[in-house]
């Protein structure tokens, strides 16, 4: 393994081998571990997009509520699955399915299309254009808002679905998907996420589909191996420290090192990691 390698495979917390019953046992204790530590909070809200990752931390929402209510017996505790389309989804259906699959106990839905168009159009009337990249990121920023919206209402938690594919490449808007409060996906790389939607005989469509950030109005649908420049395969054989090629790994390390500000809190003045 090139030590860089093995330094970012312990730093994001990657086996090579999981056993997935074991896996999805520990999401879920992480969150019903939480939620008893901090007994006020009652809610898990987490957007629902029709991928495989939130159809994944889904599930483990809904699983680890119904777990909380069992062991409490305070009906109270509820999973609120949010559909957040900018406008029609092309692949709404998948969002119907993936519910189907997790049956959440609430479903809120609420388009970002209106609120990203106007802070858009806000701007542009202050002369302050932007891309169709930095508007993509804004609706992700916007999916933030409204989850930690219903959040605050409802005495909750706003649940992540970063994992270790993503994490090491940095691919997710700082404070917009990459803002959370609780990821209990994180450290398992995407093939493992599959495996486990695999073991829970998940629809396979929807984690066999092409995963996409699906942000920019000008490339629907665009596949995250694209813009990334590197496959999700290539990505996990090198998180889970199999050889891969000179170029794959140096392109996998360049976006680690790029990103590097978006796996730290703001910094301040006693903060030396990127001296
Ligand atoms: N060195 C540095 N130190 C401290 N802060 C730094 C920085 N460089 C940029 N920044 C800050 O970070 C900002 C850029 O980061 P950010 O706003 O995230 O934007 P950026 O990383 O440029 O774009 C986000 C990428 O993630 C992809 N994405 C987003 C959401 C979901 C998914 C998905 O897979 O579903 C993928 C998206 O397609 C795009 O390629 C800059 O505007 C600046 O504020
Ligand atoms: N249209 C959407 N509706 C609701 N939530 C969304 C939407 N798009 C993105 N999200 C939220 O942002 C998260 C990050 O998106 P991302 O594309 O990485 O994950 P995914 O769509 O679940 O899986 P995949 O990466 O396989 O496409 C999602 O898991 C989901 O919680
Ligand atoms: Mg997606």
């Amino acid at each position: 393994m090139r030590p860089l390698q093995a330094e970012i495979k312990a730093a994001l917390k990657v086996s090579q081998t999981i056993q997935p019953e074991e896996e999805l046992d520990r999401s879920i204790h992480l969150l019903t571990d939480y939620l008893t530590r901090f007994s006020f909070l009652k809610t898990l809200v987490l957007g629902i997009s029709g991928g495989q990752d939130s159809t994944l931390a889904g599930w483990i929402c809904q699983k680890a509520i119904e777990k909380m209510r069992t062991t409490t017996g305070d009906d109270e505790y509820r999973f609120i699955a949010v559909k957040l389309p900018y406008g029609e989804q092309a692949d709404a259906q998948d969002v119907e399915d993936a519910l189907n699959f997790m049956h959440p106990d609430q479903i809120v839905t609420v388009n970002i299309k209106p609120a990203t168009d106007a802070l858009v159009q806000t701007l542009a009337n202050d002369g302050q254009l932007i891309s169709d990249f930095n508007k993509g990121n804004i609706k992700a920023r916007e999916r933030m808002v409204a989850q930690y919206a219903i959040a605050g209402e409802h005495q909750g938690v706003v649940v992540g679905t970063d994992h270790a594919a993503e994490a090491v490449t940095g691919f997710y808007t700082k404070f917009g998907d990459g803002a959370a409060d609780i990821m209990p996906l994180w450290r398992l790389t995407k093939r493992q996420g599959r495996q486990l939607l695999q073991t829970l005989n998940c629809p396979k469509h929807l984690y066999e589909k092409t995963p996409t950030a699906d942000l920019e109005d000008l490339k629907p649908g665009y596949a995250d191996e694209e813009a990334l420049g590197v496959s999700y395969e290539a990505i996990d054989d090198y998180l889970e420290g199999y050889e891969v090629s000179d170029e794959t790994a140096e392109v996998i390390e360049s976006l680690y090192q790029k990103s590097a500000h978006k796996r730290q809190l703001p910094i301040n003045l006693y903060d030396n990691w990127w001296q």
